[in-house]
C-alpha cells in the first residue's frame, strides 16, 4: 500500500484547474524563490534549459494545463493529477503513456526544506523541466514500459533504477558536480547536501549496482549515483526490456548491497 499521506490533496475541476488558497500560493512563491537562488550552480544545464522553457510563475502554483502545454509541444508529455504517492501499476502505466503523475497538494511550512513524499512543488519544479529534454523524456517513458512488463517483485528492483536516476541522480560534468534528480532539486536541504557533504557516497552509475542498492524514501540519501550528462540515459533506455529484467534477475541472485541507513523497511509504493 502506498505510504498513507498526511496531506489532503485538492481535486481538479473539469478544466483540470485547482483552486489553491492564498497560503498555498504563498508557500509556492517562497519555495520557488528560494530554490531558484539555490539551483543556479547546482542544477545541470539541461535542467536550467527546461526551466526556462516552462517559464513557471513565481507568485502562484501553476495550473497543470499551463505546464502540460509546454511539455506537449516539446516532448509530448503532460501532467496527470494524482492524490499523492500512487501504486506501481498506475505509476508505470502513466509514465508509459507520457503522463507524469503530479500530486495535487503542497507541503506545509513545517516541511518546507524537506518532506518525505512528493508534493506539487517536487513534481513540477523538480521533474517537469527535464521532461522537456528528449533523452530524459524518452528514458522516463521507456522506464514506464519496463515496469508494465515486470512482476511485482521485479518492480521493487526497478524502483531503484528510477530512484537513483530520475529522483536522485547527479552528473559529474566538466564544470563539476551538478544535479538532475528531481528529488534533490525540490529540496532546499538536499540540494546543498548532495553536492557538498563529504558524508555521502557518490558512485558512477552501473545498472546492476543500482538494482542492488536499497534506499529509503523518507531520509536524505546516503548514496548518489552519477552520469556525466543527461543524454547518458540513452544508454540505459537502449536496453531491451528483457535485458533490464535479466539484470534484475542477476541482482536478485547476487543479493542486495548492505543498507547504508538505519533499519526501516523500504517504503516502496505497492
Ligand atoms: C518507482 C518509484 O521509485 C516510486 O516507488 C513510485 C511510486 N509511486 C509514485 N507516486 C507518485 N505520485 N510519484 C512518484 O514519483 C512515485 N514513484
Ligand atoms: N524529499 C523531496 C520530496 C520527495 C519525497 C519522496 C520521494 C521523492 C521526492 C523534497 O523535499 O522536495
Ligand atoms: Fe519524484
Amino acid at each position: 500500500m502506498a505510504k498513507a499521506t498526511q496531506y489532503v490533496s485538492k481535486v481538479a475541476d473539469e478544466h483540470g484547474n485547482i483552486d489553491w488558497s492564498d497560503e498555498e500560493n504563498k508557500i509556492w512563491h517562497e519555495l520557488i524563490t528560494r530554490q531558484l537562488a539555490n539551483i543556479k550552480n547546482t542544477a545541470c544545464d539541461e535542467y536550467n534549459e527546461g526551466l526556462a522553457k516552462l517559464n513557471l510563475p513565481t507568485d502562484r502554483i501553476p495550473q497543470l494545463e499551463d505546464v502540460s502545454k509546454v511539455l506537449r509541444e516539446t516532448t509530448g508529455w503532460e501532467c496527470a493529477p494524482v492524490p499523492a504517492l500512487i501504486g506501481f501499476g498506475e505509476f508505470f502505466r502513466l509514465l508509459s503513456e507520457r503522463k507524469f503523475p503530479v500530486a495535487t497538494f503542497i507541503r506545509t511550512r513545517e516541511e518546507f526544506d524537506y518532506l518525505q513524499e512528493p508534493d506539487i512543488f517536487h513534481e513540477i519544479f523538480g521533474h517537469c523541466p527535464l521532461l522537456t529534454n528528449s533523452s530524459f523524456a524518452d528514458y522516463t517513458q521507456a522506464y514506464g514500459q519496463m515496469g508494465l512488463n515486470a512482476t511485482k517483485e521485479q518492480r521493487v528492483f526497478l524502483a531503484r533504477l528510477y530512484w537513483f536516476t530520475v529522483e536522485f541522480g547527479l552528473l559529474e560534468t566538466p564544470k563539476g558536480l551538478r544535479v538532475y534528480g528531481g528529488g534533490i532539486i525540490s529540496s532546499p536541504t538536499e540540494t546543498e547536501y548532495a553536492l557538498t557533504s563529504d558524508k555521502v557516497e557518490r558512485k558512477k552509475l552501473d545498472v546492476l549496482d543500482v538494482l542492488r542498492t536499497p534506499y529509503r524514501i523518507d531520509i536524505i540519501q546516503p548514496i548518489y549515483y552519477t552520469l556525466t550528462k543527461v543524454s547518458d540515459l540513452d544508454n540505459i533506455r537502449k536496453y531491451e526490456v528483457e535485458d533490464i529484467l535479466a539484470f534484475v534477475e542477476q541482482a536478485k541472485s547476487l543479493g542486495l548491497h548492505p543498507a547504508k541507513f538505519p533499519p526501516k523497511e523500504e517504503q516502496i509504493a505497492s
